[in-house]
């Protein structure tokens, strides 16, 4: 009997493993660890537009930080679509958003993130989702004064992405 009271205190006080490694924020870029994957443009979910006017009317890559930059913050703030963001990693979404944007409008970047399916794989993403982020990306491209039909010719390269990201 008091083998058993001392067996089941010792079971009570053994301290949990933990083997959550998203713990453990990389000390130089400040990231969390994901699993690996190949890096390529391809996973950028689209191919880049041509020429330099489209890089041009974003304000070239200074631009496009502040916009990728923007559709963070007001995402994150957002009641419709704030919670999906929860506990994810903003420093590396803020990175791969911004070298994704860059890469599509041809701004001398590559992109080194996932593709767009295993990007947003078991996050319940729906369709009132993706307008929601599509209207708070129209709001930082409008703050930086992108004119508006060249907004609308970026958000044509996005708007496909929409059978990767949404979850039926
Ligand atoms: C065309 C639309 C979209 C594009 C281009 C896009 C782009 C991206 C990119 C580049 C990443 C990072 C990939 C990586 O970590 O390797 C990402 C991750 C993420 N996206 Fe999207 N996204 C889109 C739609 C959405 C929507 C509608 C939501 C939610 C409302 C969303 C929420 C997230 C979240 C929470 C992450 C972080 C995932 C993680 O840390 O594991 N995305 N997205």
């Amino acid at each position: 009997m008091i083998f058993s009271i001392a067996l089941l205190m010792a079971v009570q006080e053994a301290p949990s493993p933990v083997f959550d490694d998203r713990e453990t924020r990389d000390p130089v870029t400040g990231e969390f660890p994901v699993e690996p994957y190949e890096e390529s443009n391809e996973n950028a979910g689209t191919r880049q537009f041509s020429g330099t006017s489209m890089a041009q009317a974003f304000g070239g890559q200074k631009g496009i930080q502040r916009i990728a930059d923007r559709l963070v913050d007001i995402s994150i703030e957002d009641p419709r679509i704030r919670d999906i963001f929860k506990g994810q990693d903003m420093v590396r979404l803020r990175r791969t958003l911004f070298e994704q944007f860059c890469f599509i409008l041809n701004a001398g970047c590559d992109y080194s993130g996932r593709d767009m399916r295993a990007a947003h794989k078991n996050m319940g993403i729906q369709m009132a989702d993706m307008n929601a982020l599509v209207e708070n990306l129209q709001i930082a491209m409008e703050e930086e004064n992108v004119p508006f039909r060249k907004q609308n010719r970026f958000l044509a390269k996005l708007a496909p992405m929409k059978k990767d990201v949404v979850e039926r």
